[in-house]
């Protein structure tokens, strides 16, 4: 069809990159790696355009390297895109950004589906609009048979939030003898986090050079390896994104171990 010619997965990356990944796939590349796209706002302004304008370029930054990751085996990819503080934000603002799924999918979906692509959500669906959920739940009705990369939004989404949420569902299940207060440990308590179907994330991005979490999963991340980059989401490339894999891949892990 024609979008598979005009969006072939090999065809849309550049040569130079064609080479760093076969490198990068050669070692073990991180089965989940999460992102806090920031800086769209600040990529905007830096052009006197109106903010909703980065976000619009960072659509399209999502897509570049969703494509590549599937393309280098990484299993897990979670993207910031919308935190339960964000609906302090304009309402202009977040109108915006509650519409941006929908256009994602519009666009897109066709060629994640044609890459094997899973679309997940993570994030408390009770305040997004209805217009919003449905797009999203249909993608995620199309693409739940997919086994290639599962691409993981977090849509009003609040670490803090979701640890609270999981106390008070332990509490109810010990009330209603369903688990022993005894029992309780990390593993436990990880199956009551919305991620509990996911690996820990191996490699965090942070994109516009903020040097902080910003409530993204605080307890998933106990032994993440950190990655910043002063670059604005929509400026950032599949040259950044190796950067960060490189990088991860020469440092050792421990664990806490020695
Ligand atoms: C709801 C806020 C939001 C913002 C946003 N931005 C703006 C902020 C960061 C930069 C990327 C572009 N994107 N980009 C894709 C999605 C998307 C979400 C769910 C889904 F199933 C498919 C696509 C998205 N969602």
């Amino acid at each position: 069809m024609f979008y598979k010619k005009l969006f072939n997965k090999q065809s849309s990356i550049p040569e130079s990159i064609k080479e760093r990944m076969e490198l990068v796939k050669s070692q073990a590349v991180p089965d989940h790696v999460a992102i806090i796209m920031d800086g769209n706002g600040r990529w905007a302004k830096s052009r006197a355009l109106p903010r909703i304008a980065g976000h619009h370029e960072g659509m399209k930054v999502v897509r570049k390297i969703s494509i590549l990751a599937n393309n280098i085996g990484i299993q897990t990819l979670t993207l910031f895109a919308f935190s339960t503080e964000n609906w302090k934000r304009p309402k202009s603002e977040v109108d915006y950004l509650m519409k941006l799924p929908a256009e994602f999918l519009d666009i897109y979906l066709p060629e994640l589906i044609d890459n094997n692509v899973k679309v997940q959500v993570i994030g408390e669906k009770e305040k997004i609009p209805s217009h919003t959920l449905l797009v999203v739940e249909k993608a995620i009705e199309r693409t739940k048979n997919n086994n290639g990369l599962l691409l993981n939004f977090a849509l009003n989404y609040g670490s803090r939030s979701e640890i609270i949420m999981a106390i008070k569902n332990i509490v109810k299940d010990i009330k209603c003898g369903n688990i022993n207060e005894r029992d309780i440990n990390e593993d436990i308590f990880s199956q009551y986090l919305m991620t509990k179907d996911l690996a820990d994330p191996d490699l965090l991005i942070r994109t516009s050079g903020e040097i902080r979490l910003s409530n993204f999963m605080l307890w998933q991340s106990a032994y993440t390896e950190l990655w910043f980059t002063d670059c604005l989401w929509p400026d950032f490339d599949e040259g950044h994104f190796l950067d960060a894999i490189e990088q991860y891949q020469k440092r050792s892990r421990r664990f806490g171990g020695i």
